[in-house]
C-alpha cells in the first residue's frame, strides 16, 4: 500500500518522511483471550476466571490438527504481510474538521467531533495533535470539500506550520482523487477517518481473526488507490506502478487480479476460523453457559465493567479508543451462583463506513448468538445520546433477533463523574464500573434477564442421596449448591434448569 501510494505520487514519499519522525510502534503488551479459545470451556480453571488459551484449540482436538493449523497460519501470515497504511513513525497531526453548514441537526457539536478526532490520533503511540482547525463548508460533497476562499486559507495555514507532518481530515472517507489533490496542495499526507481507524485497528488487532478482518477491510482502500493510480498512469509522462512492496512492475489489471485473489484468500481464511467458532459455540451451548455480550461506544467502560463484574485482575482497561479489538470472553457468576460468560466486544464509533463494520461481522457474530446484551453508556460524555443512537443503529445493522434487542439491559456508566446522577427510568441501571458502585443491582437485573431469555428457573429440590437423582441433575441441569442432610439421607439441591428439564426430572423421579 505504501509503495503503491508513493508510486502514485512520485516524490511525495521522500518529502513526507523528511517531515515525520521514524520511530517504531511498540506491540501492545496485553495478550487477549479470544472467544474461540475460551469456549473450549473444558479448560476453564476455577482459580483463573479467564477461559482457555489464545490459540483457538478446543480440548477435543487431535494432534494432526496441529499440522493443519500450522499450514493455515503460514498462509495467513502471507496475507498479513503488508505495508503500513499511514506513515510508520510518530506524527504531528493537524486535525481539520469540516463544519457542514445546513447539515443534519442531530450531529454532535464541532467541538466534540474535534475532541473525538484528537482522541483517535492520540491512540497511536507517539502521535500528537499540533494544530486543530474547524472550517465551515457548504459543499462537503465537492471534490475539494471546502469553498475556494476557505481552502486557500487552510492551505496557507498548513504551509505556515512546518511542524505539521500530516493532516487528519475528519470526514468519513474521501476519494483518492481528493486525497491526491489535497496532498499536492498541502505537501503533507492527508488521511480520513476510515484510514485512521483502520490504522489503529491494525495496531490493536492481536488475534489471527482480528488481523484478517482488518486486512479485509483494507481491500476497498487498496482498490480505490489502484484506480486513481491507473488514472494517473494514463497521463503521459508518468512512471510505472508497483504493488505492495513487491518491487515488481505490474500492469494495473494484474494488480487488480492480485487484489481480488488476496480478498478471496482472506475470506476463505476467515470462513475457516468461523467454522471453528461454530464448533466452539455448539460446545458452549452443550455446556449451557449463558452468554452476556457487552457492547457500547468506544471508551464507554465495557472492559472495566467486565473486570468489575468478574473480579478478573488480569483484565487491563485502557483510556484509549479501540483498546479492545478482539472479542474476548470472561467467566463470571450471578447472585444464584449461575456461571455466565461475559463477551467483551469492539467499541462502536460514529461515522464509520459500513464496510468496516461488515468486515468485523464475524467477530460480532458472538453478539448475535448471545442470550442477553448489555449496552454500556458513558453518561459523563456530552455526546452520550448521539453515541447511544450510533450504537443502536450499528446493532440494527447486525440483524439481531428482536427478542435480543428488546431484552437489552442499558447500563449508565461513569456516574461517579456526574454528581447526583439519577437514571431516567427503572429499566436503566446506573453504575460506576471503576468504583464498583451499583454492581449488585446490575447482577440481579442480569440474572432476571438471563433466566427469562433462556427459559430457566432457579429452584431447590429435595432428593434422596441413595438414588440416581443427584447424578442426573449434575448431567442435565446446572447444580448451584448441595446441602446434605445426612440424618435424613437426603440433600437440598439448588439448580438452574429449564421447564423442559424439570418436566423430565419429575417424570423420571415422581416422588
Ligand atoms: N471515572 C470513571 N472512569 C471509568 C469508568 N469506567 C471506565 N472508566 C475509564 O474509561 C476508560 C475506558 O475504559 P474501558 O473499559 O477500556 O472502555 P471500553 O469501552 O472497553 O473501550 P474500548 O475497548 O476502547 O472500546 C478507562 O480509562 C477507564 O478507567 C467509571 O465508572 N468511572
Ligand atoms: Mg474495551
Amino acid at each position: 500500500m505504501w509503495a503503491l501510494l508513493a508510486a502514485v505520487r512520485p516524490g511525495l514519499r521522500l518529502f513526507r518522511v523528511g517531515r515525520g519522525l521514524q520511530t517504531p510502534h511498540p506491540v501492545p503488551p496485553w495478550p487477549p483471550c479470544s472467544v474461540r479459545a475460551l469456549v473450549a470451556a473444558g479448560r476453564w480453571d476455577p482459580g483463573n476466571r479467564r477461559l482457555g488459551g489464545v490459540d483457538g484449540r478446543g480440548c477435543g482436538e487431535r494432534p494432526e490438527d496441529d499440522q493443519e493449523e500450522e499450514e493455515e497460519e503460514k498462509d495467513e501470515a502471507e496475507l498479513l504481510s503488508h505495508q503500513p497504511l499511514l506513515l510508520a513513525g510518530a506524527q504531528r497531526v493537524c486535525v481539520l474538521h469540516p463544519d457542514v453548514k445546513g447539515g443534519t441537526s442531530h450531529r454532535s457539536s464541532a467541538e466534540w467531533q474535534v475532541a473525538e478526532a484528537a482522541a483517535l490520533v492520540h491512540t497511536l503511540h507517539g502521535w500528537s495533535v499540533v494544530h486543530t482547525m474547524v472550517v465551515a463548508t457548504r459543499t462537503p460533497g465537492r471534490k475539494l470539500i471546502f469553498g475556494k476562499g476557505n481552502l486557500a486559507q487552510v492551505t496557507e495555514t498548513i504551509r505556515a506550520h512546518p511542524e505539521i507532518t500530516s493532516v487528519f481530515l475528519n470526514v468519513e472517507q474521501m476519494s483518492s482523487a481528493t486525497k491526491m489533490e489535497l496532498e499536492a496542495a498541502w505537501g503533507v499526507e492527508v488521511f480520513d477517518r476510515f484510514t485512521l481507524v483502520l490504522h489503529i485497528f491494525r495496531h490493536n488487532a492481536q488475534t489471527r481473526e482480528a488481523r484478517l478482518q482488518v486486512a479485509l477491510a483494507e481491500i476497498p482502500l487498496l482498490r480505490s488507490s489502484l484506480k486513481s493510480s491507473s488514472a494517473c498512469q494514463d497521463q503521459p509522462g508518468r512512471g510505472s506502478r508497483y504493488i505492495m512492496g513487491s518491487g515488481e512492475l505490474q500492469p494495473t489489471d494484474l494488480q487488480q487480479r492480485v487484489l481480488k485473489e488476496r480478498e478471496a484468500k482472506i475470506k476463505r481464511a476467515l470462513e475457516r476460523l468461523c467454522r471453528k467458532r461454530g464448533l466452539l459455540r455448539r460446545e458452549r451451548a452443550r455446556r449451557e453457559l449463558p452468554v452476556v455480550s457487552v457492547v457500547g461506544y468506544t471508551n464507554c467502560g465495557k472492559t472495566t465493567l467486565i473486570k468489575a463484574l468478574t473480579g478478573d485482575a488480569a483484565i487491563e482497561p485502557r483510556d484509549q479508543l479501540f483498546a479492545t479489538l478482539d472479542v474476548t470472553a470472561h467467566m463470571g457468576t450471578l447472585p444464584s451462583r449461575m456461571a455466565i460468560l461475559y463477551v467483551d466486544t469492539i467499541g462502536f464509533l460514529s461515522q464509520l463506513p459500513h464496510g468496516l463494520i461488515q468486515s468485523f461481522s464475524a467477530t460480532l457474530e458472538d453478539v448475535v448468538h448471545s442470550d442477553v446484551i448489555i449496552h454500556v453508556r458513558d453518561v459523563s460524555h456530552p455526546d452520550s445520546e448521539l453515541q447511544k443512537a450510533s450504537v443502536l443503529s450499528t446493532l440494527c445493522g447486525l440483524h439481531l433477533p428482536s427478542t435480543l434487542l428488546d431484552s437489552m439491559v442499558e447500563v449508565h456508566n461513569k456516574v461517579d463523574l456526574v454528581p447526583g446522577y439519577s437514571p431516567p427510568g427503572s429499566r436503566v441501571l446506573a453504575v460506576s464500573a471503576l468504583l464498583g458502585c451499583g454492581l449488585d443491582q446490575l447482577k440481579a437485573a442480569l440474572e432476571a434477564a438471563v433466566l427469562k431469555a433462556t427459559g430457566r428457573q432457579v429452584m431447590t429440590l429435595r432428593i434422596r442421596l441413595a438414588g440416581p437423582q443427584l447424578s442426573w441433575l449434575y448431567k442435565e441441569a446446572a447444580v448451584q449448591q448441595v446441602d446434605v442432610v445426612p440424618e435424613a439421607g437426603e440433600a437440598h439441591v439448588t439448580v438452574i434448569m429449564s421447564q423442559a428439564a424439570y418436566g423430565k426430572f419429575r417424570k423420571l423421579f415422581p416422588d
